[in-house]
């Protein structure tokens, strides 16, 4: 870690802190996931060695880039060195723009989700750098706290990049195989998790549905106090209309994604 300084703690990932730090060599700006495998039981560290392989296998525009990671035997920490995005993440500022109650711009929704979209795309169906087919890479946890911004100004163009694979899979059939088990965040749940059913790429979509609608209405489609109820609302699938400032085109969008039976569709085969 001498390569670098290190500087202030900026916020929290899976499994650890995010620090940023300079690169001695020419002062750039980087980012320091930390993680401490120490308290780990076998499966997370397994979790946790898939997440380096496939940020380590990702080379897109809208997907965080990886430098390196560095492992401290001694301490059972390891270091993944990431991009900084100054930024910063999607759910800070849609709690900015709650606080100020005022709507984000239909522009920025459109580019925040035509950016996720090919970053999507990238995990699911990408190919390795010599051009070779790859398993498809779930991301599993698309929630605003992973989602960053090259900037914060949401009147201009900004540079969105999905992070934070903590809780990531790899699949080598997504037609046929399905991750088994459920991680991530409750509000985002798919339908088919609900019924003990597999994860699969099109519930990252269902994901990224309620990402855009919460961008719209600056909270999450589905709420409940209780986990039982959370899941009650998601099955049935009934959200309330986004802002009446929002297009058509938008609403229509969202409720593509948040299609229950669409979702449901891909287990009638
Ligand atoms: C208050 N914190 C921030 O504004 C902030 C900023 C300016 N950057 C970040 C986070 C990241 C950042 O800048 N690059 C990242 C790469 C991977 C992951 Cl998991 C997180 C980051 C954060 C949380």
């Amino acid at each position: 870690m001498d390569k670098y300084e290190l500087l202030e703690v900026i916020g929290s990932g899976s499994f650890g802190m995010i620090r940023k730090i300079k690169r001695k060599k020419d002062n750039k700006i980087l980012v320091r996931k930390e993680i401490d495998f120490r308290k780990m039981n076998e499966k997370e560290r397994k979790q946790l060695v898939t997440e380096v392989n496939i940020l380590r296998d990702l080379h897109h525009p809208n997907i965080v880039k990886y430098y390196e990671r560095i492992i401290d035997k001694e301490n059972y920490l390891i270091y993944i060195i990431m991009e900084y995005c100054e930024g910063g993440d999607l759910a800070a500022l849609i709690q900015k723009c709650r606080k100020e109650k005022s709507l984000i711009p239909e522009r920025f929704i459109w580019l925040v989700f035509s950016q996720l979209v090919l970053a999507l795309h990238e995990c699911h169906y990408g190919t390795k750098a010599d051009g070779s087919p790859r398993p498809a890479i779930l991301h599993r946890d698309l929630k605003p706290d992973n989602v960053f911004l090259s900037n914060n100004v949401i009147n201009s163009y900004t540079h969105v990049k999905l992070g934070d694979f903590g809780l990531a899979r790899i699949i080598n059939d997504p037609e046929k195989d399905f991750a088994q088990t459920y991680v991530g965040t409750p509000y985002y749940m798919s339908p088919e998790l609900i019924n003990e059913q597999a994860y699969n790429n099109k519930s990252d979509i269902w994901s990224l549905g309620c990402l855009i609608y919460e961008l719209c209405a600056l909270e999450p489609p589905f709420q409940a106090r209780t986990q039982i109820l959370l899941a009650k609302k998601i099955k049935e699938g009934k959200v309330l209309d986004i802002p009446k400032e929002y297009s058509q085109d938008l609403r229509q969008l969202i409720k593509s994604m948040l299609n229950v039976m669409v979702i449901y569709n891909i287990f009638i085969i």
